[in-house]
């Protein structure tokens, strides 16, 4: 079994565990009362001429399948300040539990925290995740091309974006790239993390963004470690950057970040 199947099997058993507690009747009402979605696309619109500097989703990480532990982060909120104050343009929430250690309470303290759009970063396979992303206040979902055939990723598309949300539509070939564009998504991260091995290979970026259109948003997702990486991204034309593990690890998030974002420009 791959990474992604292994990972999606366990979201699966949580998830019917939490349909349990909180049927979708109950979960709509909960949708019917969140706050209004942000504009998620418009905030990673533009990262290429920014003044600013390229867009900088950052992550809220605890561990991860390549790495193990990362980091405690005992107050996600206070992380997710230190990246508004920073500079960040999204705040990335991992909220599945067994691989990475996050939560939907990770997710709600974030909500709480900040003021920018908040991505809730999980495996989503099903719609009812999508209404949960929603009634924790997220403004953003991860819809992974490598867990979802057409149909599936389209429809979950269109729900995503009939609860007002934006969808990070995230790919790692060529061919999910197509498959990304095809199902309409309007802000694409390439992942440049092997789902297989888990090896990172930045130089993907490049070759598979290459051939977007233009109107899409453009993430390079994964394997910033350094302000040069940063550099490249920006200078294959990512509009934003997602980073985790460089900035749970970082003594000083917020400096880091700036550091990020300033680097971007000096390469245009
Ligand atoms: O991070 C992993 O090991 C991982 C393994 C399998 C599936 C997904 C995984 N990560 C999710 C992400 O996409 C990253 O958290 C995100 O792009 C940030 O990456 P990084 O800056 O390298 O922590």
């Amino acid at each position: 079994m791959s990474v992604l199947d292994d990972i999606v099997e366990g979201v699966r058993e949580d998830l019917a565990e939490r349909r349990r507690s909180l049927p979708q009747e109950r979960l709509a009402e909960l949708v019917a009362a969140a706050p209004a979605p942000l504009d998620a696309h418009a905030a990673l619109t533009g990262g290429r001429t920014d003044p600013a500097g390229i867009h900088v989703i950052s992550e809220v990480k605890r561990a991860s399948p390549s790495k193990g532990h990362l980091a405690d982060i005992p107050e996600p909120a206070a992380l997710a300040s230190a990246y508004e104050r920073g500079g960040a343009s999204a705040v990335s929430v991992l909220t599945e539990a067994r691989r990475f250690g996050g939560s939907l309470a990770d997710l709600d303290a974030v909500r709480a925290a900040v003021a920018l759009p908040v991505l809730r970063k999980d495996f989503t396979v099903e719609e009812y995740q999508v209404h949960e992303a929603r009634a924790h206040g997220a403004d953003l979902v991860l819809l992974i091309v490598a867990a979802l055939d057409d149909a599936r990723l389209r429809s979950l598309l269109q729900l995503t974006e009939s609860l007002g949300m934006h969808a990070l539509v995230e790919a790692h070939t060529p061919g999910e790239v197509e498959r990304g564009v095809a199902a309409g998504a309007r802000i694409l991260g390439v992942n440049v993390r092997n789902l297989k091995t888990l090896d990172i290979d930045p130089d993907r970026y490049a070759a598979l963004a290459a051939g977007l259109p233009e109107d899409v948003v453009r993430v390079a997702e994964s394997g910033v470690e350094s302000e040069e990486q940063i550099r490249s991204y920006a200078a294959a034309g990512a509009d934003a950057v997602l980073v985790g593990e460089a900035l749970v690890r970082h003594g000083h998030p917020e400096a880091a970040l700036r550091a990020f974002r300033a680097a971007s420009l000096t390469v245009r």
